[in-house]
């Protein structure tokens, strides 16, 4: 398999944005960042964040107050000006009894980027604000088709990718959420069997803030022969945030969170991993470089990083998964 190059107007770097004239971004260092927390206070503890994290992710207290406070901050606001919004229409519309739809917040970047763990503490963070008490957390893999229709459709190899999602039941699961509807349901994906779990769902009954998180969130679709115009996931966002941080560093979290799991999760006989508890360390990290290139860094070039300039905050990652840069929105 060949790796893919990334196409030529994607640029690798946020510093192209920040050169440009035009650009649609304000830019952060973590420090300046960091002080429009003003006075959020902290409400984790160092051991919940150590419970939130992902295995390999070192993120600590002082990055949540660092990084995540002045988010979390700048999301309620955003939240709480949704629903000002939602009350003047009603007042203009004069309807009342009107149900207020979920704020959806969608989070995309590349596999092993730390998705999961930023998802996890917002959650938290946002669940302390008095405007959105009720926040929940869907991650996209549930709606990945299961091994046995990728393995018929010769997928397995690029799970991941656009075509191994059930992009129709992906939809048809946000548009239920944005119509309000109550306990709306979510498949769910096991990272133990590599699988969907059958007949296992996570029910969503219109919390006030829900956290959509994937590598494929801010993607959009080919535009059918037909001229149909076609929903994109990012429709039903309120606000969503890209997780960027160089290849090279993406690359080293993966395989050495790969050897990590050999000692851990790849133990269980039930894993699907697991006989890569028991190879040799090299063939371990061959194969961890394997699945790297040419499944994941492929998708990384290919349809994950393009969709970067979509998202309204991007935070790029340096080493050790700390933030050094945002970039936020121009409004
Ligand atoms: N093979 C695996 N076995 C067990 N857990 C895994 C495996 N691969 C990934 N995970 C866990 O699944 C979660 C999602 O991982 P991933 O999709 O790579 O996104 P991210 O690293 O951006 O959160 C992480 O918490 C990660 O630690
Ligand atoms: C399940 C994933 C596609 C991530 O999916 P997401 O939660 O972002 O929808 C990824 O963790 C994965 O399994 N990639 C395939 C190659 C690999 O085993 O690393």
């Amino acid at each position: 398999m060949t790796t893919a190059t990334r196409p030529a107007d994607v640029p690798e770097t946020l510093d192209h944005f920040q050169a440009n004239d035009y650009s649609p971004y304000h830019f952060y260092s973590s420090e300046e960042w960091a002080r429009f927390r003003a006075d959020t206070p902290l409400t984790l503890t160092a051991d919940e964040v150590h419970r939130l994290r992902s295995i390999d992710d070192p993120i600590d207290l002082e990055e949540v107050r660092r990084i995540y406070l002045s988010l979390s901050r700048l999301l309620s606001s955003h939240v709480e000006s949704s629903q000002l919004l939602f009350e003047q229409r009603n007042r203009f519309l004069s309807m009342s009894d009107v149900a207020k739809t979920p704020f959806v917040i969608g989070i995309a970047g590349s596999v092993a980027v730390g998705k999961s763990t930023t998802a996890r503490i917002l959650k938290e963070l946002l669940a302390r604000w008095p405007s959105s008490p009720k926040v929940d957390l869907i991650t996209t893999d549930g709606f990945l088709y299961p091994n046995s229709v990728l393995i018929r459709e010769n997928l397995l190899n690029r799970k991941g990718f656009p075509e191994s999602y059930d992009i129709g039941a992906l939809l048809r699961f946000l548009s239920a959420i944005k119509a309000g509807l109550p306990n709306v349901k979510a498949p769910c994906y096991s990272h133990l069997t590599y699988d969907v779990l059958p007949n296992e769902y996570k029910v969503i009954d219109r919390p006030d803030i829900l956290i959509f998180e994937g590598i494929n969130v801010l993607q959009s679709r080919d535009l059918p022969a037909d001229g149909k115009i076609v929903p994109m996931v990012s429709d039903f966002f309120d606000f969503s945030i890209y997780i960027d941080a160089d290849e090279t560093l993406i690359h080293r979290w993966y395989v050495h969170r790969f050897m990590k799991l050999r000692q851990t999760a790849f133990r269980d006989p039930n894993s699907y991993f697991h006989r890569y508890a028991t190879i040799s360390e090299q063939e371990a990290l061959d194969i961890a470089e394997d699945l790297w290139t040419n499944i994941n860094l492929k998708n990384l070039r290919e349809n994950i990083l393009p969709t970067r300039p979509r998202a309204d905050l991007i935070l790029q990652k340096g080493e050790n998964h700390l933030v050094e840069k945002v970039a936020l929105r121009k409004l």
